[in-house]
């Protein structure tokens, strides 16, 4: 019997693993240390367990364990990242390139860099959703210290060019933040190969608990450095401050220890289904795929559903099945996705987009019953608009 209502938002975030959940456990209660604490053994234990989350983060990565920082979530590790450049390389330049479909964590701490004295380049996107790689070279000046730049964006699931990307930053002596917070678990994500310096991710994204992040730091060749956000007990290599979450922590090892083993054949699994709902969806007239779908997470499929009322859409079949129309951080407002926007689509076709996002606990019965629905939607909703509207 399928359970109501079907949970078609992982991007948004996703449950946690019961696994996850049975490792946390001990750390609330019997093993409640603060991993600061170094003279007694509750503090050894929890240091214990920070230190082997740390290996399993790093891992999933293809980072060392002491270049990874945790953090309170990709919010945090964004800010602490862009905010920590521009402010500890201050004498080296004042410029950061962005591009315009970042999540909001990315934006509005560019736009406060900007407030504090700092020139930022906001690149475009095609139609695609894809920055130009000519345009990012052409952008680099003298005083270019970072470009920041998301592995997969959230809304479409499109994947940039990360490896190049890298490279053109390295040639230019520039640092490469990536907020990764979309593809980290979902697709094979290496800081080395992609020549990332600075990479922000979050456990809530891959079946970790909620509040709980981390910013990857590149500590050779060259060495980031960053200025604390934060004061206080020099925490974290004194790059942010604050008594560790430790359940929290031992969760995200955990849950990055799951998808490093399970990523191959769940993202295998979960594509097949994404395409089978989009391959029947996009059978319907005039519904768009949004997006490069060459290169794009395994789970997300953006769709415009041309002729149907936006709103309509979503109220048709919100109550049994859990799908956003946009980035879920800014869903509550009724503003087209800045990110199709970008990508040159009509206000009116953004408003009637939505995405998909499938997960581990999705399941062949719920893509179907989705497909029904939606389906049957659509149908309604064309027949009730007049023609020529
Ligand atoms: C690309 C991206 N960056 C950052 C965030 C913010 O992450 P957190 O909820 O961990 O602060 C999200 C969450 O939706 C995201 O999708």
């Amino acid at each position: 019997m399928l359970k109501l209502p079907v949970y078609c938002d992982y991007n948004a975030t996703t449950p946690c693993d019961p696994r996850v959940v049975e490792a946390m456990l001990p750390y609330f209660t019997e093993q409640f240390g603060n991993a600061a604490s170094k003279t007694h053994s509750f503090g050894w234990i929890a240091e214990e367990a920070v230190d082997l989350a740390r290996e399993q983060v790093a891992r999933l990565v293809g980072a060392e364990p002491s270049e990874i920082v945790f953090t309170s979530g990709a919010t945090e590790s964004d800010n602490l990242a862009i905010k920590g450049v521009f402010d500890m390389y201050a004498g080296k330049g004042n410029h950061i390139i962005t591009c315009v479909t970042e999540h909001k964590a990315v934006l509005d701490t560019c736009r406060h860099i900007e407030k504090m004295g700092g020139e930022v380049t906001w690149l475009p996107v095609n139609s695609e959703g894809l920055i130009d790689l000519s345009q990012l070279e052409a952008a680099i000046k003298s005083t270019t210290i970072l470009i920041s730049l998301m592995y997969a964006n959230n809304e479409t699931g499109v994947v940039q060019q990360v490896p190049e990307i890298g490279a053109i930053a390295k040639k230019h002596g520039v640092l490469f933040f990536s907020d990764a917070t979309q593809a980290v678990g979902k697709i094979p994500v290496d800081v080395k190969r992609d020549g990332i310096d600075l990479m922000a991710f979050s456990a809530h994204k891959l079946y970790g608990p909620k509040g709980v992040g981390a910013l990857y730091v590149r500590r050779k060749n060259p060495r980031v450095r960053l200025t604390a956000q934060l004061d206080g007990g020099g925490h974290e290599r004194g790059m942010r401050s604050g008594t560790l979450n430790v359940p929290g922590i031992v969760g995200f090892g955990k849950a990055c220890e799951i998808c490093r083993n399970e990523m191959e054949t769940e993202s295998r699994r979960i594509s097949g289904w994404r395409n089978k709902l989009e391959a029947s969806l996009t059978d319907l007239p005039d519904v768009l795929v949004n997006g490069n779908t060459q290169n794009r997470l395994p789970n997300v499929s953006n769709l415009s559903f041309a002729e149907v009322d936006g709103e309509g859409l979503m109220l048709g079949f919100n109550k049994n099945i859990a799908v956003s129309s946009g980035s879920a951080c800014t869903s509550a407002s009724m503003e087209p996705s800045h990110v199709l926007k970008a990508m040159g689509i009509s206000d009116e076709l953004a408003f009637a987009s939505l995405r998909f996002s499938l997960g581990r606990f999705s399941t062949e019965e719920q893509i179907d019953y989705i497909l029904q629905q939606v389906k049957a939607t659509v149908d309604r909703l064309r027949q009730l608009k007049p023609a020529g509207i």
